[in-house]
């Protein structure tokens, strides 16, 4: 397959069109030209290296309308969660560099402020554009600044509370600030809401293509398709549209409408997501994150024979399992389906199945008045994503003592999406919280007997676990549950040096643990539980030892190793302790493995710290057997 760079004959425009600047230049009438170029761009580029994409398909015309239509960057465009950016970063000097995107040390995988000017707010979180913008509307006003502000937000977007917080607010102050609402009735998986069936009806009753939009359910709404902008001018925003958000002319009319009206405004765009690639139009699902993939015929490699699961698989087989003994089962997901594992669950449990939309908080608190009404109730969630229903969490659920059990996928580092998506602080949150039952398997057997004794808990608890595949160890059929809060010896040392060292490895850590305590002779504990810790496997540890390694895939700061140093502090146990966790920054993007070698959690960087630690004393050569990092 030839790869096409934008210098690449058949690319007339979009070697000229580096910077908006470059784009105003254009006569108007050459912009769906430019727009053929930068979809052939980005169909070429993410078939080559991967990452979100059917969405950024749908922003094409958007981009260069706001860029040509607006004074970027003294005019603010702040775009809800960035993934679909790619054409807004390709018009802002970063074309070249878009096949770094998500790669260790390449282009941020979304919007960011130090990477340009252009990117008013950095986000990767969903619903947080209009907040940010209706501060930066604010901010002209207080500063009596001439300045136009334009959040550019999702129908998916559109599902999370924060959206109208920022909305009523900003309808209240009658900021000067234009929403932009891209419809493309999609989230990752299909959209939910009685919003997103209200829009289907305008879209159906304008004759829009509607792939997705049967609409269903709220039949009394009908009567709302006549006035589809009542619950924005509710909020205090000026309605326009529906347009179709691929007509340039469209949009470059509306903008210009638009640009210096006085208030909010809110104009409803309906777009495509995969627009003009046919295969991501007829499965914006599957092409909504992608790994790489033929640029014409749209085909994935197949999997690699043998290929493990994922623990994310592991979780979702678990549920189904389970749901089919255990009729009180529901399960709960704020918008992630499919990254949650939970497709099978949604067909064969569908009455008991919540995807709730972007809206986590809500999540939470659904759980817990599920959980007040004898169910039991297992809310899937992102630990990135758990930090928006942490007061929820703690409120609503682990106050009133309710058997919520959270399944808390990417755990740890996430690789390319970088920090705004680590799970890598839950332990820390999840520790300090009274009532709450804290795990992180060790492996896929680990994973299902912990979600067991997670489900046959009396209050809440959480099982958290990486985005990673599992260790292919073997599984029991019945997963039992554990003794709550009893830790597991998984190598004992063969006592043949001093000082001797015992890892207290918790989750993904304990393999890690393992291969550093093969060159170290040291005992390896699977601490299992982060709450309740095992008291006595660590007192025990502490006697039999002269240095414990505590290690996670957490932030170091108030993570599980310091709940293991309070334990030995509270027991006069005045022994060296070395904590092994995630530093005080946030770790950008690249793959799981480069980030964890980059912050020293790898084997070899835990045995350096060790050795360190130990510094003087003597080792045998096969220290050196692990590879050093370059
Ligand atoms: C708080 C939060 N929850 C979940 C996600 C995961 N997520 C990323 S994009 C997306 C769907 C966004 O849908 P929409 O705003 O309609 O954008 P589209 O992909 O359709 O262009 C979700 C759920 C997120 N980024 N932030
Ligand atoms: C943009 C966003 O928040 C989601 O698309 C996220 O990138 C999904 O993450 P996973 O790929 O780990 O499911
Ligand atoms: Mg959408």
């Amino acid at each position: 397959m030839t790869t096409h760079s934008a210098d690449t004959p058949g690319y007339t425009l979009l070697g000229r069109v580096n910077t908006p600047a470059d784009l105003r230049q254009l006569p108007v009438r050459e912009l769906p030209h430019l727009a053929v170029e930068m979809r052939r761009h980005l169909i070429e580029t993410l078939g080559r290296i991967g990452g979100h994409f059917a969405a950024n398909l749908g922003t094409v015309e958007l981009s260069i309308a706001l860029h040509h239509a607006f004074d970027t960057p003294h005019d603010r465009l702040v775009w809800d969660v960035g993934h679909q950016a790619y054409p807004h970063k390709m018009l802002t000097g970063r074309r070249a560099r878009l096949e770094s995107i998500r790669k260790l040390g390449g282009l941020m995988p979304f919007c960011h402020r130090g990477e340009s000017e252009y990117d008013a707010f950095g986000v990767g979180h969903s619903s947080t554009s209009i907040s940010a913008a209706a501060g930066m509307a604010a901010a002209a006003r207080v500063k009596a600044e001439q300045r136009r502000v334009v959040a550019i937000i999702g129908d998916g977007g559109m599902t999370g509370g924060m959206a109208y917080e920022a909305m009523n607010h900003a309808g209240h102050l009658g900021l000067d600030l234009l929403v932009v609402y891209n419809d493309n009735d999609m989230s990752i998986s299909e959209n939910v809401g009685a919003l997103r069936n209200h829009s289907a009806r305008i879209a159906a009753k304008l004759g829009f293509p509607t792939p997705h939009r049967e609409a269903e359910g709220c039949e009394n709404a009908m009567h709302l398709a006549d006035r589809p902008g009542a619950l924005f001018e509710t909020l205090g925003f000026a309605y326009h549209g529906p347009i179709d958000g691929h007509d340039l002319d469209a949009l470059l009319g509306a903008f210009e409408q638009l640009k210096d009206a006085k208030g909010p405004q809110f104009l409803h765009i309906i777009t495509t997501k995969g627009k003009g690639f046919e295969p991501a139009e007829g499965d914006p699902i599957k092409y909504h994150g992608v790994t790489q993939f033929d640029p014409v015929t749209g085909a994935f490699p197949g999997k690699k024979p043998g290929s493990k699961q994922t623990y994310t698989q592991v979780f979702g087989d678990w549920l189904c399992e389970t749901a089919a003994r255990d009729p009180k089962l529901v399960a709960i997901t704020p918008a992630m389906r499919e990254g949650s594992g939970l497709v099978e669950y949604s067909q064969k449990f569908a009455e008991r199945y919540f995807d709730c939309g972007i809206a986590e908080q809500h999540a939470v608190t659904l759980a817990a008045g599920l959980a007040c009404e004898g169910l039991k109730p297992v809310c899937a969630i992102y630990s990135t994503f758990l930090q928006r229903g942490y007061d929820q969490l703690i409120h609503d659920v682990a106050i009133q003592n309710l058997p919520v059990l959270f399944a808390i996928d990417r755990g740890g580092l996430v690789g390319a999406d970088g920090a705004t998506h680590h799970g890598v602080f839950d332990l820390s949150f999840l520790r300090c919280i009274p009532n709450l039952v804290v795990m992180a398997p060790s492996d896929e057997n680990e994973l299902r007997r912990q979600l067991a004794t997670g489900l046959a808990h009396a209050g809440p608890s959480a099982v958290r676990y990486p985005r990673a595949t599992v260790q292919g160890v073997e599984v029991d059929v019945i997963a039992k549950p554990l003794p709550l809060g009893k830790g597991r010896v998984v190598r004992e040392t063969h006592g043949r040096r001093r000082p001797r060292v015992a890892f207290l490895a918790f989750g993904a850590m304990v393999q890690t643990a393992l291969e550093a305590a093969e060159i170290l002779d040291a005992t390896v504990a699977d601490m299992r539980f982060v709450k309740p810790l095992d008291v006595e496997l660590i007192l025990d540890l502490a006697q039999e030892n002269d240095l414990l390694v505590t290690l996670e895939e957490n932030a170091r700061l108030g993570g599980a190793g310091s709940g293991v140093n309070e334990v030995l502090a509270a027991h006069h146990q005045p022994l060296s302790v070395l904590n092994l966790g995630l530093p005080d920054h946030f770790v950008e993007h690249g793959t799981r493995e480069e980030l964890l070698a980059q912050i020293g959690l790898d084997a070899a960087g835990v045995l350096r710290a060790v050795q360190k630690r130990l510094r003087g004393k003597e080792f045998d050569a096969r220290e050196s057997a692990l590879p050093r990092q370059a």
